[in-house]
């Protein structure tokens, strides 16, 4: 047992999916792998192990936020020894070309939380995702009725924004969309050197407003999912 995570030593599979909402979690669970068991109902932060196409795979609900992510992901690694990550998300677009139901796979993150400033002691670093699962990720989506793009996202601590002002900014220099939790992965996968990638589908658009409907959510959520997975266990 770590702190928050009820499971014994062998119970999470060196492969996990993060999906923030923990019904997500199960949810994947009970549609994707095989023989799949619950082994965390610590705060209703639900995870699983089951097995995909035969390989080991587990999925943790994350939370939101830099805070909550940081919590699991660091008993994940240091506690039960969980070497790839991935993030499978929702984000917000911030540029006209991306759409409600697009896949982002994040190569980099920027981010307003000080997190990383406290620990580099005022210096940027540049949290970035692991080139293997990347490419892996890149190839399982190409071919699949889905449109993804790669690029960079920003992980913002506040979900509800006073101005949009930033995001327009963050879209003139090129950032695709706004999460909350990618910097956290991708620094603290590369303090414990493991491999990091947020997928992430676009939920709502942020500059036009437009969203997605529940339906049409789960539709393209099942799809990032199957690329999750098919990046995760490649070798
Ligand atoms: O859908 P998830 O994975 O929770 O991700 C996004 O949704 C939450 C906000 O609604 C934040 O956690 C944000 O990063
Ligand atoms: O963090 C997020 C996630 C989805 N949509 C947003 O606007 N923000």
């Amino acid at each position: 047992m770590s702190v928050h995570i009820g499971a014994k030593p062998n119970d999470i599979a060196e492969t996990i999916l993060l999906p923030g909402d923990p019904l997500r979690a199960k949810y994947i669970a009970e549609n994707f792998l095989e023989d799949a068991v619950c082994y965390n109902t610590v705060r209703n932060m639900l995870g699983f192990t089951g097995t995909y196409k035969g390989q080991r795979v587990s999925v943790q609900g994350t939370g939101m936020g830099v805070p909550s992510i940081s919590i699991y992901i660091h008993e994940l690694m240091e506690s039960y020894g969980v070497q790839n990550l991935i993030r499978v998300g929702t984000c917000g677009a911030i540029q006209e070309d991306i759409k409600v139901r697009d896949v982002i796979i994040a190569m980099s993150s920027s981010t307003d939380s000080q997190v990383n400033r406290l620990r580099f002691n005022q210096v940027d670093f540049a949290p970035t995702a692991d080139f293997d699962l990347l490419h892996k990720a890149y190839q399982a989506a190409v071919g699949r009725d889905l449109s993804v793009k790669v690029g960079s996202v920003f992980t913002s601590d506040t979900f509800y924004q006073e101005s949009l002002d930033l995001y327009k900014k963050l879209a003139s220099y090129q950032v695709l969309a706004v999460e909350m939790e990618t910097t956290a992965l991708y620094t603290l996968a590369a303090q414990f050197k493991r491999k990091a990638l947020s997928i992430l589908t676009v939920s709502d658009h942020i500059l036009t407003g437009e969203a997605t409907s529940a339906d049409e959510r789960q539709t393209t959520f099942n799809t990032m999912i199957e690329v999750a997975l098919e990046a995760a266990t490649q070798k």
